[in-house]
Formats: C-alpha cells, sequence, structure tokens
C-alpha cells in the first residue's frame, strides 16, 4: 500500500550558501529591501513583508554558490511524521532534524528527493511581526513573499510524476508531441510552487519572491540602474506566456538566479485545468515574443545533497528545450534567412 502523501501547503523558504555575506546582505536587503528577522556571524535570515514565520530566505556563508535545501511548510505538525513515513517508504535519504537546527524553525525532516534535492518539510515556525501595512518600511520595491521554486532536472517528466505523487496540481507545461520540457506545479492556489527546467541538474534555477503590483518589479529595475548595478539584470522585466505573470530575474552576487514576479492567476478549484503550451509557441516564455537571453537556460545554481556535498550533474537524454527552437528562443546560429535572432513568424 502507498504511504499517505504529506499536506503541503507551500514552497516556505530557501537556504543559499553565498560566499561573501556582505555582499548578499547588500543586494537581499539594500537593493530588494528584504527585511532582517536575524543575523548571525555566517548567516542572514530574511523574510518579506507580508511574512510572519521567522524567515523565508536563509543566506549562509560558504566555500562556494549553492543551494542548500528547499523548504515546504505542511499543514500541522503530524504532517512531518507523514513526510517522514512517506520518503522512507520511497527509500530515500531521510533525516529527522529537532526544532532550531535552522534558527526559526521547529522539528522537521529533511530528505534528498530522487531529483537529488535537498528539501525540508516543517510546520512549526517562530512568528514575529508582519509588515503588511507598514508602509513607512516599505521601498517603492517591496516584496510581500516567497512565490516559488525553480529547479534545472534532466527528466521532467520523472520530476513531475514525482511532485504529483506528492499532490501537487499541475497548472501549465511546455511540451510537443514527443517530449515534456518543462511544468509548472502547485500546493497554494497560484500558478506554482515548484517548477521544472529541462536541463542538466539537479541544478537550482531560480527561487521566486512576489510583488503586489508591477510598478514594484519596475522600481527595482530603476534602483539597479541608479546604483549602476544594473549588470545584475539578466532578463526582463516582462510578462511570462505561462503563468502570466509580470517578471524580472536578477543574478545575486554570487549568481543565484532571483525572480521578482506578480500578478499571475488563482488556482484553488478543484478543477483547475492545466493549460499545454506548444514548444514551438514563442509567446510561452515571453508573452511578447522577446527572446530569452542564453543564460537563462543554462546557467543554475550547484545544489547540495543531503550530506551537505555538491551533487553531480546528469544531462537530459532528449532534446532540450533551447535545441528544438531557434537557438536559445531567440539567439540562435542556425537561424536560416536571419542574423542570428529568431524572426517573429518563426518558431
Ligand atoms: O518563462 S516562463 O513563461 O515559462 C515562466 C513562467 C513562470 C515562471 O515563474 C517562470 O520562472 C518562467
Ligand atoms: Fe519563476
Amino acid at each position: 500500500m502507498n504511504a499517505q502523501a504529506p499536506d503541503i501547503v507551500r514552497a516556505a523558504y530557501a537556504e543559499l550558501v553565498v560566499t561573501d555575506l556582505a555582499a548578499a546582505r547588500w543586494f537581499y536587503v539594500d537593493v530588494l529591501g528584504l527585511v532582517v528577522t536575524a543575523e548571525e556571524p555566517d548567516a542572514l535570515y530574511l523574510r518579506a513583508f507580508e511574512e510572519y514565520l521567522h524567515h523565508s530566505l536563509v543566506l549562509r556563508t560558504g566555500s562556494a554558490p549553492a543551494l542548500a535545501r528547499l523548504a515546504y511548510r505542511v499543514r500541522s505538525p503530524r504532517e512531518v511524521d507523514t513526510a517522514e513515513a512517506y520518503f522512507r517508504a520511497l527509500d530515500l535519504p531521510t533525516e529527522r532534524v529537532a526544532a532550531g537546527a535552522t534558527r526559526g524553525i521547529g522539528e522537521a525532516v529533511r530528505v534528498e528527493d530522487p531529483m537529488g534535492f535537498c528539501v525540508e518539510f516543517f510546520y512549526e515556525a517562530t512568528h514575529v511581526e508582519r509588515f503588511t501595512q507598514a508602509y513607512h518600511r516599505h521601498g517603492g520595491n517591496a516584496i510581500a513573499r516567497i512565490d516559488h521554486f525553480n529547479v534545472m532536472v534532466p527528466d521532467v517528466q520523472a520530476a513531475n510524476d514525482h511532485y504529483t505523487g506528492l499532490g501537487f496540481g499541475v497548472s501549465e507545461q511546455i511540451e510537443d508531441a514527443e517530449h515534456l520540457y518543462a511544468a509548472w506545479l502547485y500546493r497554494k492556489s497560484t500558478v506554482h510552487d515548484i517548477a521544472l527546467t529541462g536541463g542538466d541538474g539537479p541544478r537550482l534555477h531560480h527561487v521566486a519572491f512576489a510583488t503586489n503590483e508591477r510598478h514594484q518589479v519596475l522600481h527595482i529595475c530603476d534602483v539597479l540602474g541608479s546604483l549602476r548595478a544594473e549588470h545584475h539584470i539578466e532578463r526582463g522585466p516582462g510578462r511570462h506566456g505561462v503563468s502570466n505573470a509580470f517578471y524580472l530575474y536578477l543574478r545575486d552576487p554570487d549568481g543565484h538566479r532571483i525572480e521578482i514576479y506578480t500578478s499571475d492567476y488563482y488556482t484553488g478549484d478543484p478543477d483547475n485545468p492545466t493549460i499545454h503550451w506548444d514548444v514551438h509557441d514563442n509567446r510561452r516564455r515571453s508573452y511578447w515574443g522577446h527572446a530569452v537571453v542564453p543564460s537563462w537556460y543554462s546557467e543554475g545554481s550547484t545544489v547540495l545533497g543531503l550530506d551537505g556535498t555538491p551533487q553531480p550533474l546528469t544531462s537530459p537524454t532528449d532534446p532540450g528545450e533551447a535545441a528544438v527552437t531557434i537557438g536559445a528562443d531567440g539567439f540562435g546560429e542556425r537561424v536560416p534567412d536571419g542574423e542570428g535572432f529568431k524572426l517573429g513568424h518563426q518558431s
């Protein structure tokens, strides 16, 4: 009999390893405006304005940039036990950690999932002040909350099946008759808590935070421009086809990719239909047809396994999305009649 999947509420926090905590503090606190809940000589615990749990992002000093773990909140303390039983039944490396193993987080279970990511499931967490209406503290780029994780995996279908087995709904997919190239899956009533990007993996593609309004995304761009830090902008601002969200992708001082995201849509009814995008639809990634910078498809963060060591990478066996569109979706040497760019009518 299959073990019961834990009742997962949402993507809750990520722990990133950074090589220069001061530089990371400048990026995430001074530029992005995240709130410092707690600070240690080698770690920062940060949250966004609507959040009342201790943190949604931990930055910890290390010798090389990496994703230490992704964490999901479950609905009750009992669901931590359910999670442990579920993953042990799958014969996955699983460990129970005591309250305080991560400052501000209660007892939890950590698992190395089938894709190689270290994933934590917790319920108890320290409550701290919520700054939803502390408008005097909000900058023009007020980030409201963490929204989702995006991970790079060599087998999108297998990862999709792992997450549907955990009770995630599938909101959108990019596919053709042969392959599933990308997928977005959710537990909370938005487009996703986790997204799957085909590529060498396991790697972290990005952690996304949500703002409530588009102008807050645009303000980040203006702030970076005024600081002569515009090189932190990798892609966007723009409108996604998948998710319909307004987006901006940044690279932090260690190269970790952070998305600032707003205006996706509600997915909370039980019959929420999956949206299927053809891999040749030029609007899927950028609804206005803009090309996607090659680094967005090719670069990601190293992932640490449950034992804290970097995970070796596996390459996809099928052709990746960037191979079936022209180059990396617009920057392609194989454009037959253009100057290296995809023309609007081409796919
Ligand atoms: O680029 S996509 O439109 O596929 C996209 C949609 C939603 C996301 O969160 C994302 O990172 C990327
Ligand atoms: Fe995203």
